[in-house]
């Protein structure tokens, strides 16, 4: 689970003193998928980047359960090993043994659908391969909570809904916080939305969805939810 408690962060720039984050108080429960949504600069990723232990808050306290892996918005492979090698990478860190290492990579580039990809390099991949393949690395690792930083938002339309449907089945069991600046991909994969305001950053909206997991985008709760999200994100 996570755990904030009175977090809060201000940025000493350049450009002065930005209030990120105002005062905030957030729980998400084990196995709850919860996103963020909110205008550019309203503090999403550096919520998530506090709670990813990338950014010290400025004051409060921040409890995450286990070590988070982390899914940026680039794929950020290396490009030196091949796909099955990128996978493998993070079970060699932590010491996990030749054939298990291997056994763990192959199941999981399965279930991205990236079997018959293993021995390739990142650069002969397309640029939804290659974030599936990111997302392979991360799982792979088995974190039980996983952040997600706008992951599909550099993707094409097509690719982006066919991985939003494949990341609804992955991450089943886990405890996730996504950023996404897209209200209908939030409504359609989460169990709970929280829209930002910007200047002081804060939240705004906290809204369980309580639509069914076999969800589509135009079942009637998620029509309804995109609406009120999207009403609570263009009045802030
Ligand atoms: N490293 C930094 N130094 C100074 N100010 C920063 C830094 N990172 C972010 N900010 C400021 O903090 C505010 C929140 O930024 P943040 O990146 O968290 O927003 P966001 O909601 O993720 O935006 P976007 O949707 O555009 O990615 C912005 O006003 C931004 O200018």
């Amino acid at each position: 689970m996570i755990q904030l408690q009175g977090v809060e962060h201000t940025y000493d720039g350049r450009g002065g003193r930005i209030r990120a984050l105002d005062t905030t108080d957030l729980t998400v429960e084990p196995g709850e998928f919860v996103s963020i949504v909110g205008a550019s600069g309203c503090g999403k990723t550096t919520l998530l980047r506090i709670v990813a232990g990338f950014v010290r808050a400025s004051g409060g306290t921040v409890r995450v359960e286990g070590e988070p892996g982390f899914v940026f918005q680039r794929p950020s492979l290396y490009p030196w090993l091949s796909v099955a090698g990128n996978v493998e990478f993070g079970l060699k860190m932590r010491k996990v043994p030749r054939a298990e290492r291997k056994a763990t990579a192959r199941r999981y580039l399965d279930l991205v659908g990236l079997g018959d990809f293993a021995e390739a390099a990142p650069y002969e991949l397309s640029g939804g391969m290659q974030q599936r393949c990111q997302i392979a690395r991360v799982l792979a690792t088995e974190p039980s909570t996983v952040l997600m930083d706008e992951p599909f938002g550099a993707l094409d339309a097509l690719t982006r809904e066919k991985l939003q449907a494949e990341l609804s089945r992955l991450a089943a069991g886990r405890t996730v916080l996504f950023v996404t600046h897209s209200v209908d991909e939030a409504v359609l994969l989460s169990s709970r939305v929280l829209v930002m305001s910007p200047r002081p950053g804060r939240i705004v909206l906290d809204l369980p969805i309580d639509a069914d997991r076999d969800r589509t985008r135009t079942s009637p709760a998620v029509l309804a939810a995109v609406e009120k999200v999207r009403a609570a994100v263009t009045s802030t």
